[in-house]
């Protein structure tokens, strides 16, 4: 029999841990049922973010749909004791059933990169894949929102577009590329350089996602540090050539998979707070935009209960920063164009 003492402080601590997490909008009891669907959930992303996904106590429901592989991974994550129901969906007949009632879908589906390659050399076959998903969701969650992973996602993201507006259910402010694992990097090597604890640090990145397409503003970094040029051009390449890195060390294993389902599952985290009506809830994605003269560009961005809120401008920019975004701006429109057209063909 517990004493009435240790009832009380068992009591006060779970108080405690409940307003610490419905603070952060992870109330359980009170969020509403929410469904996500990761398409190329056996993948080298796919598996970690539908772990993460299942740790995540937002989601209620998560479905997890491959053209392989996926009775096993699912089976496996199933297991672990959270909130979610998790179902596993094979093969393109039963990807309707795997999408029906979707809130987020998350699309990490397609080849990644070897030694050598660009993001655009993966469009020829990560294109296509696009597509046919994109079609898909327009007819079975045409409301959801999407994380677009897959690469080259200054592409992919015109393609989902495109096909949207084909189906007549496009709307802005539920379509995103993931830039998330650039702000990520951009933080960890910001605070290596400054010194400073790695939690505290913000960085927002700009532009595109792919080589001199990603802008990280440094200039804008907190906490602030008095860091020369030099260094900070160093952390600029670095951010840039985070992916190559990777793949370099990987030695033609693929790309990154950890730090993706970690920054997939933090964007995927943001969406669904804003669904569910948490304010303030900003993060940095490649959207549909006006900031710039280009149709699509990452820069903050407000999430809210509809998906996007508000695209944020880009606040003052260093000249460095200045002439990084003028020299980004004509890749960037051609790999926004290459998408648009493929989609148009
Ligand atoms: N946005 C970003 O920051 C990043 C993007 N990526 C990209 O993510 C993508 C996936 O990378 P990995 O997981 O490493 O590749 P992976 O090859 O390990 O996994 C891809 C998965 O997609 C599945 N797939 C292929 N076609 C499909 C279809 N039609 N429907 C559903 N699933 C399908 C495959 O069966 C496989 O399980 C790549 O395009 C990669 O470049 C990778 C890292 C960062
Ligand atoms: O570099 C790649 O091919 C994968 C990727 O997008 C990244 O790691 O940022």
């Amino acid at each position: 029999m517990m004493k009435p003492s240790m009832l009380r402080s068992l009591h006060s601590a779970v108080s405690r841990r409940s307003s610490h997490l419905a603070r952060r909008g992870y109330s359980s009891e009170s969020t509403p049922e929410r469904k996500v669907v990761v398409l190329g959930a056996a993948g080298g992303i796919g598996q970690p973010l539908s772990l993460l996904m299942k740790l995540n106590p937002l989601v209620t429901s998560l479905s997890l749909y491959d053209i392989a592989g996926t009775p096993g991974v699912a089976a496996d994550v199933s297991h672990v004791n959270t909130r979610s129901e998790v179902a596993g969906y094979q093969g393109e007949g039963e990807l309707g059933k795997a999408l029906e009632g979707a809130d987020v879908v998350i699309i990490p589906a397609g080849v990644p990169r070897k030694p050598g390659m660009t993001r655009d050399d993966l469009f020829n076959i990560n294109a296509g894949i696009v597509k046919s998903l994109c079609t898909a969701i327009s007819k079975y969650c045409p409301t959801a929102l999407v994380n677009m992973i897959s690469n080259p996602v200054n592409s992919t993201v015109p393609i989902a577009a495109e096909v949207f507006k084909k189906a007549g259910t496009y709307d802005e402010k539920r379509l995103f590329g993931v830039t998330t694992l650039d702000v990520v990097r951009a933080k960890t090597f910001y605070a290596g350089k400054a010194n400073v604890p790695v939690a505290g640090v913000n960085v927002p990145v700009i532009g595109g996602h792919a080589g001199i397409t990603i802008l990280p503003l440094f200039s804008q970094a907190t906490p602030k540090a008095n860091l020369d040029h030099d260094v900070i051009v160093a952390l600029t390449k670095r951010t840039q050539d985070g992916g190559t890195e990777v793949v370099e060390a990987k030695a033609g294993k693929g790309s990154a998979t950890l730090s993706m389902a970690y920054a997939g599952a933090l964007f995927a985290d943001a969406c669904l707070k804003g669904l569910n009506g948490v304010p303030d809830v900003v993060e940095c994605s490649f959207v549909q935009s006006n900031v710039t003269e280009l149709p699509f560009f990452a820069s903050k961005v407000r999430l809210g209960k509809n998906g996007v809120e508000e695209v944020l401008g880009l606040g003052a920019l260093s000249d460095y920063e200045k002439q990084g975004l003028e020299n980004l701006k004509p890749e960037l429109l051609a790999s926004i164009e290459k998408g648009i057209k493929f989609a148009n063909q």
